[in-house]
């Protein structure tokens, strides 16, 4: 039997994106239907930043266990139970899945319908059995992995994000294509809880981030005994005898088989619009994902695009910024539009990587090479990570006209913490002046924000004006 809705709002998608706005609308008391195909909470929840975290950690702990001996500590055989490793992602994901579960969201007021939904014209959605015409929709439909076109990939067994956290037993040697976040985070995880690990990558390791930081990152992975070909081609992937893969590579040291027991493939997402019917309601899209003004509107007005479909940065805590900016323009009719530049982003390498705002070419397009500063303080010089001994990276504030913080880059011990501070002082337009003069408990690894802050008026004690006027000022006793 088929029923029709004519809700307020229509979101479809239950990730990141689609259940911030679910909740926001629902807790002013409107009126909304959330669509969702698979597992309530989308990617992150269940195939992507919490299980990724939760296994990281587990490598941390054995990391930690292993190179604890200059603290006087001494672990001796260290084993790991990977059986328990997998148990303890997926308590993880089942701790977090209640907030996320379709039974909250029905408390909260939302109608949750689980099926795959698909545009039949400009304002109709048809999902299961059910019709829905509502005044807005919001699509939050997420990525997918997206596998390249590989020779004998598709002959052989790989793995994904979306597969990955199942293994039960640590693969014995895993093959990586890709080294992105997805794929560095992994192969380093792995590595520590006891797998042989080669990353493949045809350019080079965390090429979005700043390459003197990402280069020091791809450094301290090889130095745990990650084989990281950088600049290497895959050119086949093939069966090996028994049950394991060959990937046929070449870079600068020649053509070569690397076999291994498990293959990751991580070389980027792809938009999950396919099915969506978005020609018949009218929605431009594209290769990159679905087309959207700063406002995150579509072609057709009545209908939004937000998180990893809307094809910008993705990220979690970026689907959850445009959940905010659709629920003002929906509910309140405010305006509002997306900032790209005050959006930071994390790779929970150990060490982390964070970023803020502008890199530095970035600000000196825009503002002129003149007119940008760069200072930085390295952790050797912090004293907290003297004591924790975690002296690697460094703080580095990108700092614009009139003294205005514009960018940021931390790599380093908590770099995923101490972004945070940033990111509040860019969004909030402070300059670094703001970020020299704030009380900073001692010792504290976000200290080292303050220090490389103070370092941009390491000259002022020198400026003769200043010295003249010192000395003036003691002659009054
Ligand atoms: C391994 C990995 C690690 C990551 N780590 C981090 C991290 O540490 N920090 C971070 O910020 N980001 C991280 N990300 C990225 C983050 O997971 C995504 O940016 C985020 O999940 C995007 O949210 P979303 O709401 O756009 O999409 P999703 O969370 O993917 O949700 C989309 C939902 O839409 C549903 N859907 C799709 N099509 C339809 C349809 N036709 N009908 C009904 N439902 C549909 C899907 O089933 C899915 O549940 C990671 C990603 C991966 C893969
Ligand atoms: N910590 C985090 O916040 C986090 C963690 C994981 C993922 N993510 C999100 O997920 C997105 C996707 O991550 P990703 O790592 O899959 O994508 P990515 O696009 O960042 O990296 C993919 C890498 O694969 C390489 N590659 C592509 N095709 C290849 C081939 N045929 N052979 C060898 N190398 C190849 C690319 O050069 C690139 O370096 C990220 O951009 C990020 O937005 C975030």
């Amino acid at each position: 039997m088929s029923r029709n809705l004519t809700p307020d709002i229509c979101v479809i998608g239950a990730g990141s994106g689609g259940l911030s706005v679910a909740a926001a609308a629902a807790a002013f008391g409107v009126e909304v239907v959330l669509v969702e195909k698979g597992a309530m909470g989308g990617d992150c929840l269940n195939y992507g930043c919490v299980p990724s975290k939760a296994l990281i950690a587990a490598g941390k702990a054995a990391h930690h266990a292993r190179t604890s001996s200059p603290f006087g500590v001494h672990a001796q055989g260290v084993s790991v139970d990977f059986q328990r490793v997998h148990d303890h992602v997926h308590e993880v994901i089942a701790a977090i899945a209640p907030h996320d579960s379709a039974e909250r969201f029905e408390s909260l007021g939302v109608t949750v319908i689980k099926a795959t939904a698909q545009f039949v014209d400009g304002r109709t959605l048809v999902a299961g059995d059910t019709r829905i015409r509502a005044r807005r929709f919001v699509i939050a439909t997420g990525s997918s992995p997206a596998l390249p076109p590989i020779p004998g990939l598709d002959q052989v067994p790989s793995l994904t994000n979306e597969t990955i956290f199942d293994l039960t037993a640590c693969p014995e040697h895993l093959i990586v294509i890709g080294a992105g976040p997805i794929g560095l985070e992994l192969a380093q995880a792995h590595r520590r809880l006891g797998a042989r690990v080669t990353v493949i990558e045809a350019e080079t390791a965390l090429a979005k981030e700043d390459p003197e930081l990402a280069a020091e990152v791809a450094a301290q992975i090889r130095a745990e005994g990650v084989e990281l070909l950088e600049g290497a081609r895959v050119g086949e992937v093939a069966a090996a005898d028994g049950s394991g893969i060959r990937v046929r590579v070449s870079d600068a040291a020649g053509e070569r088989w690397v076999s291994g027991s498990h293959l990751l493939v991580a070389t980027g997402r792809r938009p999950n619009t396919k099915g969506l019917g978005l020609d018949a309601a009218g929605v431009a899209h594209g290769r990159g994902g679905i087309t959207v003004g700063a406002d995150l509107r579509t072609k057709n007005r009545r209908i939004y695009a937000i998180g990893d479909v809307a094809g910008g940065l993705q990220f979690t805590h970026v689907a959850g910024y445009h959940a905010g900016i659709v629920i003002r323009a929906l509910l309140f009719r405010l305006p509002a539009r997306q900032n790209p530049d005050i959006l930071p982003r994390v790779t929970y390498t150990d060490p982390e990587f964070g970023h803020v705002g502008l890199s530095r070419a970035e600000a000196e397009a825009r503002f002129g090479a003149g007119r940008v500063r760069q200072v930085s303080v390295p952790f050797s010089d912090n004293d907290r990570a003297q004591a924790e001994r975690r002296t690697l990276g460094e703080v580095r504030l990108i700092v614009g006209p009139r003294g205005r913080l514009v960018g940021a880059d931390v790599l380093g011990a908590s770099a995923g913490e101490i972004v945070n501070l940033l990111s509040l002082a860019i969004s909030s337009g402070l300059k670094v002046r703001d970020l020299a003069s704030f009380v900073s408990p001692y010792p504290s690894l976000s200290e080292a924000v303050r220090r490389a802050a103070i370092s941009l008026y390491a000259g002022v004690p020198e400026n003769p004006w200043l010295r003249r006027l010192v000395r003036f000022l003691a002659r009054f006793g």
